[in-house]
Parts: structure tokens; C-alpha cells; sequence
């Protein structure tokens, strides 16, 4: 693994039984870095995603986790899915649900009661995410955006030194997907940020390079996104946002 890599793909093809969804694969993410996963739907984005996480197992080649196979660096990653199913009439606090972050957090896998520090960290993140003083209201109480922080208040608590979000702001307005952004363009300061998106346009603002995933993946510095390469990864079928947040 080359110095300061989090995460490496080496040779790396995947396929859920049928057809190739990812084939020959290869790139790295660094530390203290935010990246995007861009690509038309069914490109194999969140795939990759669950790669990183060794939730699922490449059918050729090697990846690497802070020189670990996936698996066994999970502790060390914070993940947001895409879609989270939960029951509205089961009675969770947005607390409990942060608190869940914590779990196999530390040496041993705990189940727990959760202790002090488990707490303070949870409320800690609520609060990064502006959302401590909700910390005692049902989760089936939020809106969409106010449950989409929590969520990424969940992964955040577990300390991760790399943060994975698939489609965070998919539920938000534009103000509160701004925010969002913001905050993980300053997390990503400490820790390595992921954030899958849509939204080429819009995440070009905040991050560094662009993982541009259509079966095949290649890695390109934001400034190098030119309209070829969109044209390359989504057809002509492209529809390129910009919101032109920043002036
Ligand atoms: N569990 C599964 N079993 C079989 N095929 C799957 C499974 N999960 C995903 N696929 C297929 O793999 C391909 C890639 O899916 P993936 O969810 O990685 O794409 P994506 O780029 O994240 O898409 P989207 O932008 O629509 O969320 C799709 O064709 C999908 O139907």
C-alpha cells in the first residue's frame, strides 16, 4: 500500500453473478481527502461503496483498507447508506439512533450498554450537525432533512478516519445540502471523505477529484472535468447541474 493511501483498488472486477458491474479496477484515496463518486444510475456506485466496506467481495483482484482487507478496517469507516429502512411507530430516539454509530467501536465488539464517552460522542456529532437539541425527539419525528444529518451524525460518531455517504443530500433542500458540504469539506481537513452524488455540478465546488465509476473507474482532478469526460462517463444523455452557490 503507497503511503497516506486509505484505500486501494488493485486489479479489482466485480460481478453479482451475471454480467460485469465493475471490471479492472484501479485507483486509491488518500488521507485527509473529499472525494466524489459520480456516474449515471446503475453504474456501479454504491457496489463500489460496498467493496470498501468488505460487505461484499471482489471476484478478482485485491483492495486494501488502510492496508487491511476491508473487513477488518469496517471499525475504522463511517458509512451512510443510501436508503435506511426504519419502522415509524418503533420508539427510537434521534440519540439511540447516533448512539448505534458506536457499536463495535473500540477493541471489542459491544452490544451495549453504551458508556459516557459513547454518549459524549454521539451528542458531539449531533451537535456538529447542528442537532443536539433534538437529541430527546423521536427519529419518526424529522423531516427528511433533519433525519439525512442525523444519519450522518450516526457515521460520524464512530470516529471514522474514513467517512462514506451514499447520496446524503438526496432528501435535502438546497440550503441544507450546501451545509452539508461545507461540514465535509471541513471534516475532510482529518479524515478522508467519500460522498456518492448525482450532482456533478454541485459537489465540483467541494472536492478535490472526482471517481468517475460507469463499469470501468477513473480518477480525475475536479479541474480536469471537462465536458468530454461527462460525455464519456453519461452519454449524451447529461444533465449537468450547477447551482452557483459560491458567487
Ligand atoms: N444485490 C444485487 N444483486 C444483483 N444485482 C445487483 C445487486 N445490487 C445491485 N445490483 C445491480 O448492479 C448494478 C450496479 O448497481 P449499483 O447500486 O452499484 O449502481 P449505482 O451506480 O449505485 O446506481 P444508482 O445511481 O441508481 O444508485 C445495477 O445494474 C444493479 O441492478
Amino acid at each position: 500500500m503507497a503511503e497516506n493511501s486509505v484505500v486501494t483498488f488493485q486489479n479489482v472486477s466485480f460481478s453479482y453473478g451475471g454480467a460485469p458491474i465493475l471490471e479492472d479496477v484501479n485507483f486509491t484515496i488518500q488521507e485527509r481527502t473529499f472525494m466524489s463518486i459520480v456516474g449515471p444510475n446503475a453504474g456501479g456506485k454504491s457496489t463500489l461503496l460496498k467493496l470498501m466496506l468488505g460487505l461484499l467481495k471482489p471476484s478478482r483482484g485485491t483492495i486494501e483498507v488502510f492496508g487491511l482487507p476491508p473487513e477488518k478496517a469496517r471499525t475504522r469507516i463511517g458509512y451512510m447508506p443510501q436508503y435506511v429502512q426504519f419502522d415509524p411507530d418503533f420508539p427510537v430516539s434521534v440519540l439511540d439512533v447516533v448512539l448505534m454509530g458506536r457499536l463495535g467501536v473500540g477493541k471489542s465488539l459491544r452490544f451495549g450498554p453504551y458508556g459516557k464517552a459513547d454518549r459524549a460522542m454521539a451528542l458531539e456529532a449531533l451537535r456538529r450537525l447542528e442537532m443536539d437539541n433534538a437529541c430527546h425527539r423521536p427519529f419518526s419525528a424529522l423531516s427528511g432533512g433533519q433525519r439525512q444529518r442525523v444519519l450522518i451524525a450516526r457515521a460520524m460518531a464512530a470516529e471514522p478516519e474514513l467517512l462514506l455517504l451514499d447520496e446524503p443530500t438526496s432528501n435535502v433542500d438546497m440550503a441544507v445540502e450546501t451545509e452539508l458540504f461545507e461540514l465535509l469539506h471541513a471534516m475532510s481537513e482529518s479524515i478522508a471523505v467519500v460522498v456518492v452524488s448525482h450532482d456533478l455540478g454541485f459537489v465540483s465546488q467541494y472536492v478535490e477529484s472526482v471517481i468517475c465509476v460507469n463499469r470501468r473507474v477513473k480518477v480525475h482532478p475536479t479541474t480536469a472535468v471537462t465536458g468530454e469526460v461527462i460525455a464519456d462517463l453519461y452519454g449524451s444523455d447529461v444533465r449537468m447541474v450547477r447551482h452557483n452557490l459560491k458567487g
